[in-house]
């Protein structure tokens, strides 16, 4: 109160007190200042409630909340109009308001007279006076300006060097025509969340390269950190670690390195395998590879949204962290995604499927029987600052393969034994949880397949063993989590087991959406066995600058002439110029024959 702070007030749907019905679960009122501080001796056992009185700061306006046809300001509106009567205490000496229809009492809580009453009187009778209701007071603090944040525009993310993905931008906003908050639950723009409104908004969101993602990523670890760490991010992504009986064994494959890790059941007898394929700048580089399909993910239009990951459609319902969609057979996840058949899905879908049923290939084998081919994809993007927590993919119609391909930022994965099996010991603290046994860093590129072996076997012995088993072996067993370093995608690609749904509309679904179409073929990948570091053709503009370069070394143009040269350079770059080609060449030309001119 004395340092006269605006408060801003939101009601709850259930408030009794509201003059009117509020709308929504939590409803924001107004800014208020504090008028007055008191203590009061009520209820049952007579105990001291601190009490605050509020008003409006901006009273003079109509409050949205108002009855519907009371008049547009309310008549008491000026500070000083109505004064509350004051008492003084004869034991004590202090004054104070007279607060209560039941009359005046002191309201120092150390006087003997504190809360009594000349007359008698009951909690229930203990109304407000009317005058001190209708009592105004002026405020002399700052304006607080806008109750609802303005919209962050272009410019805004312009001046923040974002791209898009910032945490930032994954705040929700006030629609500014109807004054709903709605959250970001889609990848690429806000829409009001009240039914009634029709209110979108987008904000660009600009292309970024996998260098400059993880220069950003780089930046974003460093903000974030804790203050008193010391690590970078590379310092982290060296921070790998198998123990608790996880033995790993390491492979190379063509271009590619594969840290494969044994996964033990509680027994030590194995029951799976985690296998980390490494990429690097050969496979990244390779047209259809990582660095392209990065790309195509930023400009594919995937509609990938936030779902309930909690409580859905009620009111503690919670957002999962990410946004995902899905493509092929259906695939709950947790939660129901909206899903789209593989008729439906973009280019990157079927390139990402057909890298990683290579991937499940390579590591699967046909040990047991043919490796099953995938038929659904669960895209996920990562803002900065998302996560996927702790959770298994153990739905019991998911085949025993599941394969992701990493995308942008590096991310830590992690393993860990569920609490209730017998696997690992829990936490001494957190009696829930059991500490990691396997941490891998997830580079750009990278790709992950767990899988359960000998669960193929054991599947098909009987319902009871699959369910005992089923990836009791690795999933359900093995929780996981990844924790990005900033923008990244994960694409998953899963064997959805058609036969095992409930309904024969969801097996119908499964075979019909999970259908690659013929022409996916074009898309196989092999390995890249043989791959070779792609050479990037010399553009127009660095061979002028080598040109530069080589006369400064030579000494045959000017100081004057190169800075000429390098200004014109730059001139033709920064206005795009379409018809540049030629005029870099003509420039070339110049560099070519300065003694002309
Ligand atoms: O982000 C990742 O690498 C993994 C995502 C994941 O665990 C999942 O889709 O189930
Ligand atoms: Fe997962």
């Amino acid at each position: 109160m004395q340092r006269k702070l605006p408060i801003v007030v939101i009601a709850g749907q259930g408030n009794a007190i509201s003059p009117s019905k509020l709308p929504h679960v939590y409803n924001v009122l107004d800014w208020f200042h504090v008028t007055d501080v008191w203590a009061e001796k009520s209820g049952p056992k007579k105990v001291i409630n601190w009490r605050v009185r509020l008003e409006k700061i901006k009273i003079i306006e109509k409050s949205w909340w108002a009855v519907k046809g009371s008049p547009a300001s309310p008549q008491e509106s000026t500070a000083g109009s109505q004064k509350a009567d004051v008492g003084t205490c004869t034991d004590c000496g202090t004054s104070s308001k007279v607060k209560y229809n039941a009359g005046w009492a002191c309201l120092e809580p150390g006087c003997d007279s504190f809360f009594k009453f000349k007359n008698e009187h009951n909690d229930t009778t203990l109304d407000y006076d009317d005058k001190y209701m209708k009592e105004r007071t002026s405020y002399g603090g700052l304006d607080p300006g806008s109750l609802s944040p303005p919209l962050p525009t272009d410019q805004d993310a312009s001046d923040m060097e974002a791209y898009g993905f910032e945490k930032a931008l994954k705040r929700g906003i006030v629609c500014p025509k109807c004054n709903c908050c709605s959250r970001r639950i889609v990848w690429d723009h806000w829409y009001c969340e009240n039914s009634d409104c029709d209110f979108t908004y987008t904000l660009k969101q600009r292309p970024i390269s996998p260098d400059d993602v993880i220069v950003k990523a780089m930046e974003y670890f460093e903000t974030n950190k804790r203050p008193t760490s010391k690590q970078s991010m590379l310092g982290e992504m060296d921070k790998e670690f198998a123990i608790g009986g996880v033995l790993r064994t390491h492979k190379i494959h063509g271009p590619w390195n594969i840290n494969e890790y044994a996964i033990p059941d509680e027994a030590g007898k194995i029951i799976g395998f985690v296998r980390h394929f490494k990429s690097n700048g050969i496979i990244n580089q390779q047209k259809d590879g990582p660095n392209d399909l990065f790309e195509q993910m930023q400009t594919g239009g995937f509609a990938l949204r936030r779902s309930p990951a909690r409580q859905a459609g009620a009111v503690g319902e919670i957002l999962t962290s990410h946004f995902a969609a899905n493509f092929g057979a259906p695939y709950k996840f947790s939660v129901k995604q909206v899903s789209r058949g593989f008729d439906q899905a973009p280019e990157v879908i079927f390139k990402t499927i057909k890298r990683l049923s290579w991937a499940g290939q390579v590591a699967v084998g046909n040990e047991h029987k043919p490796f099953q081919s995938f038929n659904e994809c669960l895209a996920i993007g990562y803002f900065e600052g998302s996560v996927i927590n702790y959770h298994d993919d153990g739905e019991k119609t998911l085949g025993p393969t599941v394969a992701t391909l990493s995308l942008g930022a590096p991310a830590r994965m992690m393993f860990r034994p569920k609490a209730k099996s017998a696997i690992g010991k829990l936490v001494a603290k957190a009696r829930t949880t059991k500490p990691p046994v396997l941490q891998i860093t997830l580079s750009h590129g990278d790709i992950v397949v767990m899988d359960g072996e000998k669960i193929q076997k054991l599947y098909e012995v009987s319902h009871a063993a699959y369910q005992d088993w089923n990836i009791s072996s690795v999933l359900t067993v093995k929780q996981h989590a990844v924790t990005p370093w900033g923008f990244r995608y994960a694409l998953t690609c899963r064997q959805i087991i058609g036969e095992k749904m409930d309904t024969e509309e969801e097996r119908q679904a499964a075979f019909l959406e999970g259908t690659l179409p013929p022409g996916s073929d074009k898309y196989n990948y092999t390995g890249d066995l043989g791959a070779t570091e792609v050479v990037q053709p010399t553009s127009e503009v660095d061979k002028i600058n080598n040109e530069i370069a080589a006369r400064m070394m030579t000494g045959s143009l000017t100081a004057s002439q190169i800075s000429l040269l390098k200004d014109k350079l730059e001139g033709l770059l920064a206005c795009n110029h379409t018809g540049s080609q030629q005029t870099i060449m003509d420039l070339s030309r110049d560099i070519a024959m300065p003694d002309t001119h």
